[in-house]
């Protein structure tokens, strides 16, 4: 069988638009000029609005703060040593009378019940906080963190356990550490909001 001739579309040369000696065309040339023009000009407004705050900052530029200003703590308020001295205050009930000691109670029905109460706790916390009742919240905080300290009591953890791996996190952004993780780990599935 005769092989068809193929068909290609051709362009008269007419219709083609004309190519400059840079081998672009005039409307291509006309743009790449117009787009380095107005970078040159938002280089100049840049140059021109730093040399102004320069002026502005008697010679000096001040770099934005980063972060928010801390708000200071109250130095006569109770602080978070109480966390050790509940910590201490549980641990000493591990072999009370159940019916005399909540804590002892707790321990002893064992760590899955100790962690079940933990949850509970939990939820009523993010459900407090949800609804903005401020109240409610220190409240249920406070509930979350006893019940936090009982099952470390319950699985023979020590507070400063706790204590040193958020030393050892400090100064170290949540944001650069996520993103040093292991590709695997960051990819694998979760239902967590990001
Ligand atoms: N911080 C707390 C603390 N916070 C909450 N709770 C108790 O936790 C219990 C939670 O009540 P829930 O009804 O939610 O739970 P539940 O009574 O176990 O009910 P179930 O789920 O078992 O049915 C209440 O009895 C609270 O009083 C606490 N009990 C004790 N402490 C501290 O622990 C110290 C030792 O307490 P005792 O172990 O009781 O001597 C105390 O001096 C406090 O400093």
């Amino acid at each position: 069988m005769p092989k068809k001739p193929t068909k290609t579309a051709t362009i008269p040369p007419e219709a083609a638009p004309a190519k400059m000696k840079t081998g672009k065309t005039k409307a291509e040339t006309v743009k790449i000029a117009k787009a380095k023009a107005v970078k040159a000009k938002s280089a100049k407004a840049k140059a021109s609005n730093a040399k102004s705050l320069k002026a502005k900052a008697g010679g000096k530029v001040k770099a934005a703060p980063r972060f928010a200003p801390v708000p200071p703590l109250d130095p006569d308020a109770p602080d978070a040593r109480v966390m050790d001295r509940l910590w201490s205050t549980i641990i000493a009930r591990k072999n009370a009378d159940p019916l005399i000691s909540h804590s002892a109670r707790l321990l002893s029905r064992g760590v899955n019940k100790v962690a079940q109460k933990f949850g509970e706790e939990s939820v009523e916390c993010l459900i407090e906080a949800v609804a903005g009742n401020h109240e409610a919240l220190i409240a249920e905080s406070a509930d979350v963190l006893y019940h936090l300290l009982v099952m470390w009591v319950a699985v023979g953890l020590r507070p400063e356990d706790v204590w040193s791996e958020l030393k050892r996190r400090e100064g170290i952004s949540g944001i650069a550490e996520k993103s040093a993780r292991p590709v695997m780990l960051s990819i694998a599935e979760t239902r967590k909001i990001p």
